[in-house]
């Protein structure tokens, strides 16, 4: 991830650009591993994962009570005796509690157990406990051991980095601290957190303990380079990020803590746990995801204050966070001026304990206040950028009309059979994609290998069949894109569909769904007699859906027949009018070839709840890369566009971690390059 630096560090600092003496992990080519790795893995995308029935807690609870087995009702999991470790004698209340080492996810019913480190599905601990299949241990995965070469390489970076203090040269160390913001650290923080440094990469090296503090799991290397005025982050974590399940200072957390604040960042842990003592855990990908995974090793914790950086979209993913976590038992720091992320404040002089003071708790009823919402609505003001959401680096006219891609919204996509919708709205998710924003794909009409195709060539915009060499290097950035596919095909029921979204927001933090397209949940309804009813019935549970996972969801509809030389306008989504009722955004693919040509399409904003802009815009085909991104010719004409509307002029954005750049010239040329990974965002 790239993270600008912010607060008041001297930042001309001359760092050097990374060029050829940099390997695949953007590690020094000694560290890494020769030639390009080719990992065999049985699935080559990220396909979801969903029992066949979800399990609810009232069913995991009746099976235990059901089998004899004691259970106690945790925050987010079941803590119950663990079959994978021998019984220990129970005398008291707190032997008991020891003893309960395995923890059950309330929400997927998948387990952990603590001392074995044995982990699988709800299906796999009912085998295991009705003696089926191979016995009690064959049945589940032991917690994924890292890959001999992962660990071999983890090992030889660990032995190579060196306490900061005991860099040879004092300048060196006094430069590293002054480019992570460490000035204010002192060594013994950095002592207990374990904290080394690599000379050649010039980066912090962060371990991943197991359990106990005794084994090494993984790495976080967080590099920084120079960059105009200011210093950019990037980190590289080994295993990679999709299995990097690290909580960040667990081994220094005791048994009897009872509070904790979780950051996003390593360095803001050590900033908080140095100046305030209390117990601290960094998350593994900072504000993208909580991992249900790392669910057990919170629950001891009756009150968690998440203090995650100063930006709305940290507030967002801090409220998402607590959901899972159990408001009842969180508080929230607000981002604002005065409040700036841990290693900031330290920086400024600030006391962190009081700013920690200010957390607002999480939960609050059905009912608000406008006094409850003042500080939202507050936020929202005054970081008007961000509450407009992610900008999309290929489609600025996009920007220029929706102003970006917000949680919590619905989108209806239509336009006539055969125009291209598939092929377009997979460029526009993937392009928020790229940007972390972690993307769920409904496709029940072309299978997941065609789609997955497609999006690979617009993902390289070019096509891959004329230079398959090039395949592995493009396919291993594709893999690492935070993607997910559910595995439907042809019809489905709706409740099935929203079952899978809801586990995929809970296991993946979801962030936006894409479902092409409606007509495939129809045929299953019970109401399907009455087709526009069921169509009513299905766009409202997608509705609702939105609203409270606040999760953008992108419905692909077919219009009803209309003739061909028509255009098509809101009133020709199929069925009545609650789709473009309750849609926050109604798109139109137009294709107007009898008039233009062929190949020719416009991009019709129908209508924008955010601020009202709607509007149309000339999309061309690109037949080889299958985009649609604006061609480089159109820059003359759409710079125009941005001057009329004042927006060329607007400088980019501060520099915010999650800001996009605004400038039309910016977004026209990356429009056309192979997209490179976006060094601001989270590289996964
Ligand atoms: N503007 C275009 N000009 C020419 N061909 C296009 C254009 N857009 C997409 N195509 C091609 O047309 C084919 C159909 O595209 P796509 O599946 O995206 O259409 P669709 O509207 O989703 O179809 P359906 O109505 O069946 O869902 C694909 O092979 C795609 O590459």
């Amino acid at each position: 991830m790239w993270v600008l630096l912010r607060g008041g560090y001297p930042l001309r600092i001359l760092l050097p650009l990374r060029g050829e003496w940099m390997g695949r992990r953007g590690l020094p080519r000694s560290l890494a591993p020769g030639p390009p790795r080719r990992r065999y893995r049985k699935e080559a995308l990220p396909a979801l994962e969903v029992p066949v029935l979800p399990v609810t807690a009232t069913e995991i609870r009746q099976y235990l009570r059901a089998r004899g087995i004691p259970f106690q009702d945790g925050h987010s999991c079941l803590r119950a005796p663990s079959p994978f470790v021998k019984a220990l004698p129970l005398k008291d209340q707190n032997g008991a509690t020891a003893s309960f080492s395995l923890f059950i996810d309330k929400t997927t019913g998948r387990f952990l157990c603590m001392t074995s480190l044995a982990e699988g599905s709800w299906e796999d601990f009912q085998a295991s406990v009705e003696g089926r299949g191979d016995g009690a241990r064959e049945g589940v995965l032991l917690s994924e051991a890292p890959e001999v070469e992962d660990s071999e390489e983890v090992r030889r970076i660990w032995d190579r980095a060196v306490p900061l203090w005991e860099l040879p040269e004092p300048e060196e160390a006094q430069l590293a601290r002054v480019m992570f913001g460490l000035t204010r650290v002192t060594d013994d923080t950095l002592r207990r957190f374990n904290v080394r440094y690599l000379r050649p990469a010039r980066s912090l090296v962060f371990p991943w303990l197991s359990p106990g503090g005794l084994g090494l799991r993984g790495l976080k290397l967080l590099g920084a380079e120079g960059q105009g005025d200011g210093v950019h982050y990037k980190e590289t974590t080994i295993p990679r990020p999709g299995v990097y399940h690290n909580l960040f200072g667990l081994p220094l957390i005791s048994r009897r803590d009872v509070e904790l604040v979780l950051t996003s960042r390593e360095l803001d842990s050590l900033a908080l746990n140095q100046s305030t003592g209390l117990p601290t855990l960094a998350l593994p990908r900072g504000t993208a995801c909580l991992p249900p995974a790392l669910l057990p090793y919170l629950e001891q914790f009756r009150r968690i204050v998440l203090w995650l950086g100063d930006d709305l979209r940290s507030w967002e993913a801090a409220k998402l966070f607590a959901r899972k976590l159990n408001p009842k038992r969180c508080s929230l720091v607000r981002p604002g001026d005065r409040q700036p992320r841990p290693l900031e404040a330290l920086n400024r002089g600030l006391s962190l304990s009081r700013i920690l003071r200010t957390a607002l708790p999480a939960w609050h009823k059905s009912i608000v206040s406008f006094r409850q919402l003042r500080e939202e609505v507050l936020g929202e003001l005054s970081d008007v950028e961000q509450a407009a959401g992610i900008r999309w680096n290929r489609f600025p006219d996009l920007n220029r009309l929706l102003k970006g891609h917000r949680k919590g919204e619905l989108t209806v996509f239509t336009g006539p059979t055969g125009s291209g919708k598939t092929t377009f709205i997979s460029e526009y998710a993937l392009d928020l994609c790229t940007q972390g924003v972690n993307t769920l794909w409904g496709s029940f009409e072309i299978s997941n290998v065609r789609l997955a195709r497609v999006m690979l060539t617009q993902f390289a915009v070019g096509r891959l069949e004329e230079q398959l060499d090039k395949y592995d290097e493009w396919a291993d950035r594709f893999e690492d894109l935070p993607l997910y596919f559910m595995t439907f095909h042809g019809q489905q029921s709706i409740r099935t569909v929203i079952d899978t979204m809801q586990h995929a927001v809970y296991v993946y933090d979801i962030c936006h769904v894409v479902i092409d397209n409606l007509q495939f949940m129809m045929g299953h309804e019970p109401l399907s007699t009455d087709r526009i009813a069921a169509q009513d019935y299905i766009v409202g549970a997608f509705r609702k859906f939105a609203t409270d996972n606040s999760c953008h969801v992108t419905l692909v509809i077919h219009p009803r027949k209309e003739d061909d030389d028509k255009e098509l306008q809101t009133a020709s989504i199929f069925g009545s009018a609650k789709a473009s009722q309750e849609a926050d955004n109604v798109l139109i693919l137009q294709d107007r070839k009898l008039v233009t040509g062929p190949g020719k399409r416009y991009l019709q904003v129908s209508k924008n709840r955010f601020d009202g802009d709607v509007g149309v815009f000339p999309l061309e085909f690109n037949k080889s890369s299958l985009t649609f991104s604006i061609p480089p010719k159109s820059k003359a004409r759409l710079k125009k566009v941005k001057d009329d509307n004042g927006l060329a002029t607007k400088k980019p954005s501060s520099g915010k971690k999650g800001a996009v750049p605004q400038n039309s010239e910016t977004c026209l040329d990356q429009a056309h390059q192979p997209c490179q990974p976006d060094p601001s965002k989270p590289s996964r």
